[in-house]
């Protein structure tokens, strides 16, 4: 299946994913994941979502933080609960990760019951999201969703309108297209792309990045907005490109941009900014579960990444470079 056609299909997806999510979910006892010291990993864009994850769960109060399986690897004895978040399950890095910690209770969320991480993991929840593409985004947004559930199963109800998601979906894919053909032009010839967000959106950012770096080869790194503030900014001219996610600091930041002459891609809830010489904004509803929101703000930066594969002649690319140790095989 083609990337823009996978992210087009997202809405229908989702539909899937939440309804075989919600029924697997209601046949699980997760109380044992309901109290301790929380790590949320993954690799890749699954270790993007997992910032994301771990951040709302401390916006519940739960002590959590996300740490990538590459450095989970080293199996120190760092949380008493691993969600562990992997599409395929088969990522040599968070299945070591999760075995490296026998006596943590863990959730794997992945798209096959079968899968290793699956079997290392005290619970699994499938997430049904059909065939994926490279770059990822139906696995992303299927893993931000199933993972929201998973925490509301485990922390109390939300009140996230997960049912409204896949209409969301559709209504923020379509509005974002409108946008695409102004971005084209703006974002065309970039000799680099940064991504910046506070909290949550620091693995939205970061999935942003990988996006435009797997779709379209061009270097892009994501960033935390203070930090963002204090160095990293120094680089950014007239011939680069910023993609900005958030409604505080990050609105002065695209003023900032905009004085150097970067082209600025904003992705806001806020209405009182609009577009205006280089600078695009694409709005998304206000949302105070932060999985809700990390789902509802990508969905800009996946048409944005197929625009800039699309003028790269990278239509459909996949990875050229080919790595022999990062999954396990199916025997
Ligand atoms: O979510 P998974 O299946 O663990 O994969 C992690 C990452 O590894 C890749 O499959 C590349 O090896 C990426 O596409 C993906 O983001």
């Amino acid at each position: 299946m083609s990337y823009r056609s996978t992210v087009s299909r997202q809405p229908e997806a989702l539909a899937d994913s939440l309804a075989a999510a919600q029924a697997e979910l209601a046949g699980l006892d997760l109380a044992p994941l309901g109290t301790g010291l929380v790590a949320v990993t993954g690799v890749g864009a699954s270790s993007a979502a997992a910032v994301v994850v771990a951040a709302e769960l401390q916006r519940r109060g739960r002590r959590a933080f996300a740490v990538r399986s590459g450095e989970m690897m080293a199996g120190h004895d760092l949380a008493d609960i691993v969600l562990a978040l992997s599409h395929r399950g088969r990522s040599v890095e968070t299945v070591e990760a999760l075995r490296k910690l026998p006596r943590a209770k863990s959730l794997a969320i992945t798209n096959d019951s079968e899968s290793p991480l699956a079997e290392a993991a005290s619970f699994h929840v499938r997430l049904a999201n059909g065939g994926d593409a490279t770059p990822s985004s139906t696995g992303y947004t299927a893993t931000l969703l199933v993972a929201g559930l998973a925490v509301d199963g485990i922390q109390g109800a939300s009140g996230a309108d997960w049912a409204g998601l896949p209409a969301q979906a559709a209504a923020l894919l379509a509005g974002a297209a409108e946008k695409m053909p102004r971005l084209a032009q703006l974002f065309a010839d970039r000799r680099a792309i940064d991504c910046v967000g506070a909290g949550a959106s620091i693995g939205t950012a970061d999935g942003a990045s990988l996006l435009i770096r797997e779709a379209a080869r061009i270097p892009a790194s994501g960033y935390e907005t203070r930090h963002y503030l204090h160095g990293p900014m120094e680089s950014m001219d007239e011939t680069t490109g910023v993609v900005l996610f958030g409604d505080t600091r990050e609105i002065e930041l695209a003023h900032n941009l905009e004085e150097i002459g970067v082209p600025v891609l904003l992705v806001t809830s806020r209405q009182d900014i609009g577009d205006a010489g280089k600078r695009t904004v694409i709005h998304v509803p206000e949302a105070e579960n932060l999985i809700l929101r990390g789902i509802l703000d990508i969905f800009a930066a996946q048409l944005l990444a197929a625009e800039l594969s699309d003028a790269a002649d990278l239509t459909d690319v996949q990875f050229r470079y080919k790595q022999t140790d990062t999954k396990i095989l199916a025997a």
